[in-house]
């Protein structure tokens, strides 16, 4: 079933090693087919060179696994909570990239020091809190799908595809899996140099507003990252 689905996540989880996102198993991308509300994600544990289209588990919103002979990613609630609460996100990924897992180890989000941020992340990349105990002793990746989504509830989520959990990691997403993979290695990228900005000059302050509304709007302009706004 959905095999075409099944296929691009696949091929966007080996993006993952190939963009050096993550180490051993770490991270996964799922994709969502709205018509059927049913999405493909990584197994749970499985070696990104032992993985086969085949290998893409199916689950739908409710949690129910559709198809697949491994369990899902241990993240799964997570992806679920944000395809949930969010129609126009078709692709999620999760990593433990260095660069913005030390942003997210730090508790601070990422401030828009140049155009590169700019060109594809509208201001802040903001870090959520860490969850609590209560969240944490109970449904942990639920929780967490939860908290992203009530962030982004007041916050465009279509502006800043990404966002980063306080003593966890990055999620980022898209209209597809392939986007969200492209989201999370500009994260990265956006994520190592501004860290090094702030070592060469501890000082430094945002890009001017200016300079970020004119190459933010230039690639997105009226039309949102996802559709027409
Ligand atoms: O965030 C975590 C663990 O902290 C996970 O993302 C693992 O890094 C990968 O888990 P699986 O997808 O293999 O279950």
């Amino acid at each position: 079933m959905l095999e075409e689905l099944k296929k691009a996540v696949y091929e966007a989880n080996m993006l993952l090693p190939k963009y050096g996102l993550v180490t051993f198993t770490w991270g996964n991308v799922s994709q969502i087919d709205r018509e059927t509300g049913y999405f493909a994600i990584k197994p749970s544990g499985v070696d990104y060179d032992k993985l086969t289209p085949e290998d893409m588990v199916l689950m739908d919103l409710d949690g129910n696994k559709i198809e697949g002979k491994y369990n899902p990613s241990s993240d799964t609630p997570t992806h679920l909570e944000l395809y949930k609460a969010f129609p126009n996100i078709g692709g999620i990924v999760h990593t433990h990239s260095p660069w913005a897992t030390s942003w997210a180890q730090a508790g601070r989000g990422i401030p828009c020091y140049g155009t590169t941020h700019a060109d594809y992340m509208y201001g802040e990349i903001p870090c959520v809190r860490c969850l609590t105990k209560e969240e944490i002793d109970g449904a942990y990746e639920k929780n967490t799908g939860l908290l992203i989504a009530e962030y982004f509830k007041e916050n465009d989520y279509e502006a800043v595809p990404a966002v980063l959990c306080k003593n966890h990691g990055p999620f980022t997403w898209g209209r597809d899996g392939h986007e969200a993979v492209h989201n999370a290695v500009v994260l990265e990228e956006v994520a190592k140099m501004a860290a090094r900005c702030e070592t060469i000059n501890p000082q430094v302050k945002p890009a001017p507003q200016e300079l970020q509304d004119k190459h933010y709007y230039r690639k997105h302009g009226a039309d949102a990252y996802y559709g027409q706004k």
